[in-house]
């Protein structure tokens, strides 16, 4: 039997006078799943998100996240963690006491508050700046408090609105360990981010959000028949003769610097790709690497017909 979803949401509305920031969504979302919420600017991921934290009401449509709905129950609430896009801070607070201030909120009693606040600052990295003042954080030092203070309720559903922005490298590395651990133990994350290649390595599942409503995996399915992969070979010259006499269609890889040996094919699937690897390589081109150009998202999601606004 299927799991019941953590998070479903059924033909929700949210406008902004005439603005339609989301205009038919509908998602299921796996219970220990981490999925990602993908769209251009303006697509309305932002104002999902705040719907399903509980801390917008749609104009239409239900939602309901950890069984309830979380626009009228707090302890669906109780059972969200929530990492706005940008972190606003109390700016007398240290980031301790930001901690352990949004502990008290849930209820935590001080000292299980201020055990809590510690394992977090140490799980993010921060227990060096517990004293600081929050606002005087680095961005990304911010961003790595607001993953700690929307964990602090040890939520079953997290909500992360491009959690990554601004993390250094390693951070963004430890943010994908720490997401899996999460997941691997239960917890439901819908996390949305512009970087795909990086959502790629660790997401389960992906929603696609077109102009505030959400985009089928049929229409998903139609936009990406083909895939574009880059044949790179120590000799150019041989890679273009044999691509010709082999009747292959080449796109020219503008991307790539002159006298590079590149080109670029678009291709239906792994098999077609092993296919061509074996027949460049059998008609003795010196082959140094045949890879995909981009990832399965950014692929999807530069086969969808979608436009900022
Ligand atoms: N409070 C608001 N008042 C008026 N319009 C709004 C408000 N919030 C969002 N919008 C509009 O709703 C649309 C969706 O915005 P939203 O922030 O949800 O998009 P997004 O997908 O999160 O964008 P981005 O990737 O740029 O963060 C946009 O056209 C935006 O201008």
């Amino acid at each position: 039997m299927a799991a019941v979803p953590a998070i479903l949401a059924r033909d929700l509305h949210r406008s902004f006078g005439t603005v339609r920031a989301v205009a038919g969504v509908d998602l299921a979302v796996r219970p220990g799943s981490v999925t990602a919420l993908i769209g251009p600017n303006g697509s309305g991921k932002t104002t999902l998100l705040l719907i399903l934290a509980g801390l917008l009401v749609p104009d239409h449509g239900s939602v309901l996240v950890a069984g309830a709905d979380p626009a009228s129950s707090a302890t669906a609430r109780s059972r969200i963690g929530w990492m706005p896009d940008a972190f606003g801070t109390w700016d007398s607070l240290t980031a301790f006491e930001v901690l352990t201030t949004m502990a008290g909120a849930y209820r935590l009693g001080p000292e299980q508050g201020r055990d809590r606040a510690w394992e977090l600052l140490k799980t993010v990295h921060l227990e060096d700046l517990a004293t600081a003042p929050a606002h005087t954080l680095s961005r990304g030092q911010k961003q790595r408090l607001g993953m700690a203070r929307a964990l602090i309720n040890s939520p079953d559903v997290l909500l992360l609105d491009e959690p990554a922005s601004g993390l250094d490298p390693r951070s963004r590395i430890e943010m994908r360990s720490l997401l899996r651990a999460l997941a691997a133990a239960g917890t439901t994350v819908l996390i949305s981010s512009h970087v795909l290649a990086e959502l790629d390595e660790m997401v389960d599942d992906a929603v696609f959000l077109s102009r505030g409503h959400t985009v089928t995996a049929e229409q998903l399915r139609a936009g990406a028949a083909t895939r574009r992969w880059r044949l790179r070979s120590l000799d150019g010259p041989a890679l273009q003769r044999w691509a010709f006499e082999a009747r292959i269609t080449l796109v020219p890889d503008t991307d790539a610097p002159d006298g590079a040996g590149s080109v670029l094919v678009d291709l239906t699937d792994d098999a077609a790709a092993a296919a061509l690897l074996a027949a460049a390589v059998g008609a003795g081109v010196p082959v140094v690497s045949l890879a995909p150009v981009s990832g399965l998202l950014e692929q999807a999601y530069l086969s969808l017909d979608t436009d900022r606004r």
